[in-house]
């Protein structure tokens, strides 16, 4: 198992104001994000691709049309990391929020 940095709750709360939800066993951050249509969806994916392999951290996403069902936890660590924050991070920005 690959050590990371173990997740300060604290660093959450700000996803929580942005529609993140925490998975009911706390191992992973849920959120699903909605555009305007499949372009759209499929352009933040692409961006969100490029944030991944920068942070070599990837998603857990599931695309129906103009629906992005995101969840976030590091896998090598069996959990939530900071990783897992500054993805979710990121992927809020290149989603423009
Ligand atoms: C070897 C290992 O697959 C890599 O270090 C990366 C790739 N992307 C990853 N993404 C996620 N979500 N968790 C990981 O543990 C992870 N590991």
């Amino acid at each position: 198992m690959t050590e990371r940095p173990k997740l300060d709750r604290a660093d959450l709360l700000p996803l929580f104001g942005t529609g993140w939800k925490m998975e009911a066993q706390a191992d992973a951050l849920e959120k699903t994000f909605l555009f305007k249509d499949f372009k759209q969806a499929f352009a933040f994916m692409t961006r969100v691709a490029e944030e991944a392999e920068a942070l070599n951290h990837h998603p857990e996403w599931f695309n129906v049309y103009r629906t992005v069902k995101v969840r976030l936890t590091t896998h090598d660590a069996g959990g939530l990391t900071t990783l897992d924050a500054e993805l979710a991070r990121r992927m809020d920005k290149a989603a423009g929020y």
